[in-house]
């Protein structure tokens, strides 16, 4: 499977190898042996349920805290023990952390300390613009929107021309419209100013939408890495089918191509034999109204729920003793208690090998 997005030879802007942190002495690591790269330019998402160590990542490719095990370099050079200021990386929080005194300016030249008046003036000028938000530049941060807020923040991170920026869950505290749009802005000024980035979301629609990559955190580990595209049609364990959206989780039986299970004989997106664990997602599956004829293999069930979202619907359907969760568009006539019979449309991904328990 393609996990990478490097081409043969370059050198990575992120690699961290084998991170390991606990904070408390002989406990439990939160941060687990994790490894990955980030190839210049590229956005690569951490995404995992509340608590599963993903902030604690990025403080330590921060320098913010200091791993107990692994190394991290960046564009090939080990800056394992370097302290944060040296690192050059852009850090980006969710609750943007602005100086609330500081006119938008301000807050953005605040990290160019360093350059000369006109140099200074004439970078952040520049960033301003890239974030467009140049007719701000006079206000307060708190005369602003919060997507506009974050978009200083961004701003500010970029300003000192860092190639990485670090993005911890930037877009949680806007309201779902403005986060979608903000976070489209701000995905494409990184892709403008070919800076890369790690963002930290638990958000899964968020982290397929804005990365290029993106890890699936469980528990300190990274649980599966690839596109959006392969850790949601391919995903390899029950958490991260999941986690990355809804599922049917069915159990069968491989024989090659295909699988059989209590919803019958399964088409295979991979070849298994013997017990495994499959994924069907519900906008694989369909209904349709049962056929009259007695003797007819046909899968019936029964609705018992029904939840219409406009752009599409979705059914609870009992059969025997299983609840499958079914997709349709939004003008499915079915209602709770009507007979349905049961299409499978995609091909099962096997997401666990061997006997399963509770399923
Ligand atoms: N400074 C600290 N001291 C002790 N424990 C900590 C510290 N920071 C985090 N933890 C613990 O480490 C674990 C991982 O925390 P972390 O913030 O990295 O997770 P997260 O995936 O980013 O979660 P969230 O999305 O809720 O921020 C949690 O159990 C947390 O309580």
């Amino acid at each position: 499977m393609m996990e990478t997005a490097f081409t043969k030879g370059e050198i990575p802007l992120l690699r961290v190898e084998g991170l390991t942190k606990r904070y408390l002495k002989g406990g439990p690591p939160v941060v687990d042996g994790v490894s990955f790269e980030v190839a210049p330019a590229e956005i690569f998402a951490l995404l995992g349920p509340s608590g599963c160590g993903k902030t604690t990542t990025l403080r330590l490719i921060a320098g913010f805290e200091r791993a107990d095990e692994g190394r991290v370099w960046l564009m090939g050079q080990e800056v394992t023990r370097w302290p944060p200021e040296r690192r050059g990386i852009g850090f980006v929080f969710q609750d943007y952390a602005l100086f609330p005194h500081l006119s938008v300016w301000e807050n953005v030249a605040f990290g160019l300390r360093h350059l000369k008046g006109r140099e200074r003036w004439a970078r952040v000028e520049e960033v301003l613009g890239l974030v467009g938000l140049t007719v701000f530049k006079d206000r307060k941060p708190g005369e602003l929107s919060g997507g506009q807020q974050q978009r200083v923040a961004l701003a500010r991170a970029i300003a000192p021309g860092p190639r990485l920026v670090l993005l911890d869950e930037p877009f949680s505290s806007l309201d779902a419209a403005l986060r979608q749009t903000t976070r489209d802005e701000v995905r494409a000024m990184l892709k403008q100013a070919g800076i890369g980035a790690v963002l930290v979301t638990h958000d899964q629609e968020e982290a397929l939408s804005f990365a290029d990559r993106l890890a699936v955190m469980r528990g300190g580990r990274l649980e599966q890495t690839g596109t959006p595209e392969e850790v949601y049609l391919r995903p390899r364990t029950p958490f991260v089918a999941q986690f990355l959206g809804r599922t049917n989780l069915i159990p069968g039986e491989g024989r090659g191509g295909w699988a059989e299970t209590p919803l019958g004989r399964l088409s295979l997106v991979e070849e298994a034999h013997g017990p495994v664990l499959l994924s069907l997602r519900p906008e694989g599956l369909g209904l349709a109204a049962p056929l009259g004829h007695l003797g007819e293999r046909q899968l019936e069930g029964v609705v018992v729920a029904r939840e219409f979202k406009g752009h599409d619907l979705t059914y609870r359907v009992r059969l025997g003793s299983r609840e499958l969760t079914v997709q349709e568009g939004p003008e499915s006539p079915f209602r709770a208690g009507d007979r349905v019979r049961v299409l499978v449309r995609a091909k099962a991904v096997v997401v666990g090998q061997g006997r399963q328990e509770g399923t």
